[in-house]
């Protein structure tokens, strides 16, 4: 009998932290039944427990997923990020085990940036601070460091997909706009981009940091970087906790130099909407402590909850990687009456002509050849007439530098 695939029933999705109901429609619609989805993440033992049969796992920015999490992870084939950041994944370990790993890089790219835009119009007039003194049952009417967003400069650092909407938001409110970016970057509207950190954080009255963590973002605003603002100046920061040192943030709020500061993320957050939220910045005047929902909006979940499950069952049905944050990228077509193998290996020298041989020496007579590769990987789709059999197979797994080997038959179903 030719070899079958595995059946989609028995391919096991688990979704995590909420992801939207349209990832779990969009994989029902798409043939794949046993889906898991919970509305919190998992702490590392649970994870590790929960993670070894799963076949294709959907997180947010909670979840950690690190070596030890994918070495428990021995039938993990792809995982989705529903989120722009991917700094939560050890994208080497997921590389190094053949697992793409995929995020949505622009559904909540709107939300941020409109967050971030009222963030700056509330502080430039101390709302947060007269909104709780009325709470309280005071009155605080002042014109004491009120300001207009009109003739202000807004500072923006990192100018990628947030920075940018938010420079245009802005500067049709009035902003002046200036960015600083590690790359040259084309400035939309009147924006300028200015030579450094240091020039923009001298110039800007307002300052909100776009920028990804990466080793070199990680604290880049600490005691110097503050102390280079302007007095009364303003911080937001919606990108990630480790591109700010809290504590001299603090003082400077504490001690009147800045004005305000708006922070969405932070050095550490809790697990979960039960844990308590600790913070030198709690209790502060003028300042908005919001728990990183910068990107949770109703638009964008739904719109990150189909955009990311339609790249896994992508990749589940046809071995597509297209916009993979970490492999090598293949745009495939279907395969109708050909039979997928897709083979994940070192990038080192000979493996492909070592594949090429294992399917010379079983007579596989090859219909399609798709190669791609990147620093450390090679990935290759190569479609053939007839099903592979069990002895190619082994032969294919048993090349030197192999990572991982799937087939995908022409019925869409797969050997996992
Ligand atoms: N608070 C929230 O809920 C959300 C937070 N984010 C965070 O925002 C970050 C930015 O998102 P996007 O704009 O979509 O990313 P992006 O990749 O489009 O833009 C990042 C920009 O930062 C620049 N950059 C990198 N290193 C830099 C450095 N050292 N100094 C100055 N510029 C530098 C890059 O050249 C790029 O232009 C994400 O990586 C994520 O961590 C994203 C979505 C939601
Ligand atoms: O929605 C989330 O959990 C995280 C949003 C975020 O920080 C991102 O998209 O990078």
């Amino acid at each position: 009998m030719a070899k079958t695939s595995l059946d989609k029933s028995k391919i096991k999705i688990l979704l995590l932290e909420g992801i939207h109901q349209t990832a779990v429609d969009n994989l029902r619609n798409a043939g794949y039944s046993n889906i898991e989805h919970l509305p919190t993440s998992l702490d590392e033992a649970a994870l590790i427990e929960k993670i070894r049969d799963v076949h294709f796992i959907g997180i947010r920015s909670r979840t950690q997923l690190n070596e030890r999490v994918f070495a428990a992870a021995e039938k993990l084939v792809a995982v989705g990020c529903f989120c722009i950041g991917t700094n939560q994944v050890d994208l080497d370990a997921a590389l190094a085990r053949g697992i793409p790993v995929f995020n949505a890089p622009y559904s909540n790219t709107r939300s941020v940036a409109e967050l971030v835009l009222a963030e700056a119009i509330m502080l430039l007039r101390g709302i947060p601070e007269k909104s709780a003194r009325a709470h309280e049952g005071g009155w605080l009417k002042s014109a004491k460091n009120s300001h207009e967003a009109r003739g202000k400069t807004l500072g923006i650092v990192g100018y990628g997909s947030i920075g940018s909407q938010l420079s245009v938001l802005a500067e049709s409110l009035g902003f002046d706009v200036i960015y600083y970016d590690v790359v040259a970057k084309l400035g939309m509207g009147n924006a300028r981009q200015v030579g450094s950190l240091e020039e923009l954080l001298a110039k800007a009255d307002v300052v909100s940091l776009h920028v990804p963590d990466l080793p070199s973002t990680r604290w880049m605003i600490g005691a110097e970087q503050i102390a280079c603002m302007k007095p009364g100046g303003i911080l937001i920061n919606a990108s990630r906790g480790s591109v700010v040192v809290i504590e001299p943030l603090a003082e400077a709020i504490r001690e009147g130099r800045l004005n305000g500061a708006a922070v969405d993320v932070f050095p550490v957050e809790p697990k979960g909407n039960d844990e308590e939220f600790e913070s030198p910045l709690r209790g502060l005047p003028n300042v908005i402590l919001t728990p990183h929902i910068g990107g949770s909006t109703l638009e964008a979940q739904e719109n990150i909850g189909i955009e990311v499950s339609e790249k896994l069952a992508t990749y589940s049905d046809n071995g597509t990687t297209v916009t993979s944050v970490n492999f090598p990228e293949v745009a495939l077509p279907s395969h109708p009456g050909k039979h997928r193998l897709l083979h994940i290996h070192d990038n080192v020298p000979g493996v492909m002509s070592e594949i090429n041989r294992v399917l010379s020496e079983n007579s596989i007579n090859i219909a399609g050849q798709y190669l791609q590769t990147n620093d450390k990987v090679g990935y290759v789709v190569i479609d053939v007439d007839k099903a592979y059999g069990p002895q190619a197979l082994d032969a294919l797994r048993q090349v030197a530098h192999t990572l991982k080997v799937r087939v995908l038959y022409s019925e869409g179903s797969q050997d996992i």
